[in-house]
């Protein structure tokens, strides 16, 4: 197939030749267009799919503090309540891509929203814990649907220029919605009884919202010409791209799927198409790997962890805990925008390289700051006789007690001194206090004991905190970002949507196996231990990315493919400007007679 990208960039440069208006780059000429509003419109009301893709992975955290009382809920519940969103997100991302294939973006994207409102109702009407479980599992349906058409139609709906910015719109959408989900979280928070159905329920809005929205937004322009449907295509390109001339890119289009379907060989399991087809193969390889590292780089774990790092760091009021984790999914959230602005500026390489440099020194000074905690961790100083029969009582310090699941860390504090600290047994239903003994009963009273479940007070909190800051910092902009943007724009048309389905399934099934592990992981090789080993998997990521992540910035979508067509880790050395396509505009009655309608002499 890269021969029919040469075909076509020779025919460009010979066009640009004859062009009496010369052979300028497209992608300025497109640059200095301005871009119809109605593109806009069309990335906000999808993006809204990533809100709620956000929303509803964020909510959660602050709704189980509620629901865990109300509902008497076991750490099992809690975590199945958890993870069932994102392992039902992993399933129907997977199967999201023969959706999308066949019903198309529209039709899809209308569907989640559908899933998400039917979710949002079930939860905040649940009756019991299985209703819950049941209406998590419905979200989840939707956020996989979600999580891998949204990025993909806001691509195809983009022009060339601006493609990287509105997908990357999707990704601050995401990030926005874990934002607006802890700002909730708080201040549904002082309504102990049934607050948690307002935290889980108000996500029915944007999701009624994006329904209405896409009963009235158009079809992508490139699935519907895909399907033969020519005349419905042209008319979509033109209402977006206002009063542009669309001719270029609508034959552009429509040659290279024709092109595509001679070539890629019809009929098949477009997986095994894909599979044994040398530039889509390694297209795939890049997105999965991509969105696999995206997970390893422990976001997950660093955001969920957040609450644990600042009670470290000294804040003990519950409250003050919710609304300083609502700082660090800001943080998240502004960091983003950050990624918005650098995606067309620097090109996605770079940002992403630039990202996981960053990320992974964060990483390090987090594991260092958890490191130093762990040398200078407290004595047990105290042995209750009743906690003989626990295993609580085997530890000599806080850094093994605190890191056996069934066990927590009870002491007292004058300044920076700890005294009076004992090893104790947590309570089997609420992780928020000791079994029996002073830490079994908490008040408010400042001289009461503090009971630290996974932490260990330390002076050395300020190191993890500043780790936590620059880690979003430099995490959000690249790596939080340009996974699903690249993913959106390196396959060709008739592998795009199930090259996105396994590269959205391989992230979710990663998130998943992250959560699960995580504290696994921290029990065996200790808090410092798990973060020393995030961050050696960044630096695999980095070199995964230095070796095989091409530019795409500003190439048409059809031109992408062309990027695959050498070794798989040749690609990074592909410069953007050496396979660009070259556009040029028709000037009517100029280098361009309106009878001229022939595809092949545009391109
Ligand atoms: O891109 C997003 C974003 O970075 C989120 O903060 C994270 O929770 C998701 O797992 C990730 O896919």
């Amino acid at each position: 197939m890269s021969n029919l990208m040469d075909k076509r960039r020779q025919r460009a440069a010979d066009d640009g030749e004859r062009s009496l208006i010369g052979p300028p780059s497209g992608d300025l000429l497109d640059q200095d267009a301005s871009t119809p509003w109605f593109v806009y419109l069309l990335a906000f009301f999808s993006a809204l799919g990533g809100f709620l893709f956000g929303y509803d992975t964020g909510v959660v955290s602050g709704a189980m503090l509620l629901l865990k009382k109300e509902m008497n809920l076991n750490a099992l519940w809690q975590e199945l309540l958890v993870s069932s969103t994102v392992g039902a997100a992993a399933l129907s991302a997977l199967s999201g891509g023969s959706l999308n294939g066949w019903l198309g973006r529209r039709i899809c994207i209308l569907v989640a929203s559908f899933i998400f409102s039917i979710g949002g109702i079930v939860l905040s009407f649940a009756p019991d814990k299985v209703v819950l479980l049941v209406g998590r599992i419905i979200v989840g349906l939707g956020i996989g649907i979600a999580s891998m058409t949204v990025p993909v139609y806001i691509a195809e709906v983009s022009p060339p220029h601006l493609r990287g910015q509105l997908v990357t719109i999707n990704s601050l959408f995401i990030t926005g919605g874990q934002f607006i989900a802890s700002v909730v979280d708080g201040a549904f928070s002082y309504l102990s009884r049934d607050g948690w159905r307002y935290m889980l329920g108000l996500s029915i809005v944007p999701a009624v919202l994006q329904f209405i929205g896409f009963m009235f937004l158009p079809e992508s322009p490139r699935w519907l010409l895909q399907k033969g449907r020519g005349p419905e295509a042209r008319q979509v390109l033109s209402q977006i791209r206002g009063d542009r001339s669309i001719d270029e890119e609508y034959d552009t289009i429509r040659t290279s799927i024709e092109e595509e379907e001679r070539e890629a060989g019809g009929g098949g399991l477009v997986i095994l198409r894909i599979l044994n087809h040398g530039p889509t193969r390694r297209a795939l390889i890049v997105g999965c790997g991509l969105q696999m590292f995206q997970q390893l780089s422990g976001i997950n774990t660093v955001m969920y962890y957040s609450a644990t790092i600042l009670q470290m760091a000294g804040v003990r009021d519950d409250k003050q805990a919710i609304w300083l984790a609502a700082a660090t999914s800001a943080t998240n959230f502004v960091f983003t925008l950050v990624g918005v602005w650098l995606v067309e500026r620097v090109g996605r390489r770079k940002l992403t390289v630039g990202s996981l440099l960053g990320t992974g020194l964060s990483l390090t000074l987090l594991a260092v700051g958890f490191l130093l905690t762990a040398l200078n961790s407290p004595p047990i100083t105290l042995h209750p006789v009743n906690s003989q029969n626990s295993s609580c009582r085997l530890y000599e310090s806080c850094e093994r007690c605190m890191l056996d699941p069934n066990c927590g860390f009870c002491y007292r504090e004058n300044g920076t001194r700890v005294y009076d600290s004992s090893c104790a047994p947590v309570d089997q239903v609420s992780t928020d206090h000791a079994a029996w003994g002073s830490c079994s009963n908490q008040t408010e009273a400042a001289d009461s004991p503090v009971w630290a479940y996974n932490y260990c007070p330390t002076s050395y909190s300020w190191i993890v905190l500043l780790g936590l800051i620059l880690y979003l910092a430099f995490f959000a902009p690249g790596m939080g970002t340009m996974p699903w943007t690249v993913n959106s724009e390196i396959y060709p048309l008739w592998a795009r949507s199930t090259g996105n389905a396994c590269s959205a399934g391989v992230n979710w099934i990663f998130n998943v196996l992250v959560a699960l592990t995580f504290l696994h992981v921290a029990e065996f090789l200790t808090y410092y231990g798990a973060f020393f080993m995030y961050s050696g998997l960044v630096v695999l990521a980095l070199l995964f990315v230095l070796g095989c992540l091409p530019e795409t910035q500003g190439l048409q979508l059809e031109d992408v493919e062309n990027l695959f067509a050498g070794q798989l880790c040749s690609c990074g050395a592909s410069s953007p400007s050496g396979s660009r396509h070259v556009h040029y505009i028709r000037v009517k009655g100029n280098n361009y007679l309106p009878s001229d309608n022939d595809a092949s002499d545009v391109e």
